[in-house]
């Protein structure tokens, strides 16, 4: 079975290959730069969810020798005028299914949310909170919020989690019926 990641940020392709070799052992990843649909930073949970579902999706035209597209997408969403960060992630199958689930939310700064509302890409700003570089392929922003407790590699392999079981508690829901 191969596995179709719609990204080339090693930070979320790593959360995809902890959950092969956690519990699909045999299957193989193949990575695309497919486009989100959506804004850069996104703005809204809405958003952020439609970019998870869009990048799943594109990835399956792009490849025909795979079996599930999923989508991983960062963004904020505006909660009593804070930001926090959110995540998203989909698997799309060939026959039209999708799963979507998100994950952890964390209170951004007011200096990054800052930024991000002034249109700034959060991944480049929380660099310069930082000091350091190309956050977004580490440990993301989540981790240096957490000084390191959570990654973001961890947070969308927890999101990966939920669809895999998701997609397990519905196959045996079939399997049921059948
Ligand atoms: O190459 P892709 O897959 O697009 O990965 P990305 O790092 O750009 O991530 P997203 O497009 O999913 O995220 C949208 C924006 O939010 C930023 N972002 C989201 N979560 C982040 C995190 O945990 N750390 C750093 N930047 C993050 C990211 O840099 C983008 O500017
Ligand atoms: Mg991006």
């Amino acid at each position: 079975m191969i596995i179709g990641v719609g990204t080339k940020n090693p930070a979320k392709i790593e959360a995809v290959r902890q959950l092969i070799q956690e519990s699909h052992r045999d299957a193989s990843i193949r990575s695309f730069d497919v486009p989100s649909g959506v804004s850069a930073m996104p703005m809204t949970d809405l958003e952020t969810r439609q970019g998870s579902i869009n990048r799943a999706k594109a990835v399956l035209a792009y490849d025909q020798e795979v079996s599930f597209g999923v989508g991983m997408e960062g963004g904020v969403e505006d909660i009593e005028g804070e930001l926090y960060l959110c995540n998203w992630a989909a698997a799309a199958d060939r026959s039209g299914h999708v799963i979507s689930a998100g994950g952890a939310r964390i209170l951004l700064p007011e200096l990054l949310a800052k930024g991000v509302r002034a249109g700034q890409e959060l991944g480049d700003i929380a660099d310069l909170y930082a000091h350091q570089k190309n956050v977004r392929t580490h440990g993301g922003t989540i981790g240096i919020l957490t000084e390191g407790r959570v990654t973001r590699t961890e947070m969308f392999f927890h999101i990966l989690k939920l669809i895999e079981g998701m997609y397990a508690h519905q196959k045996s829901l079939q399997d049921l019926e059948s």
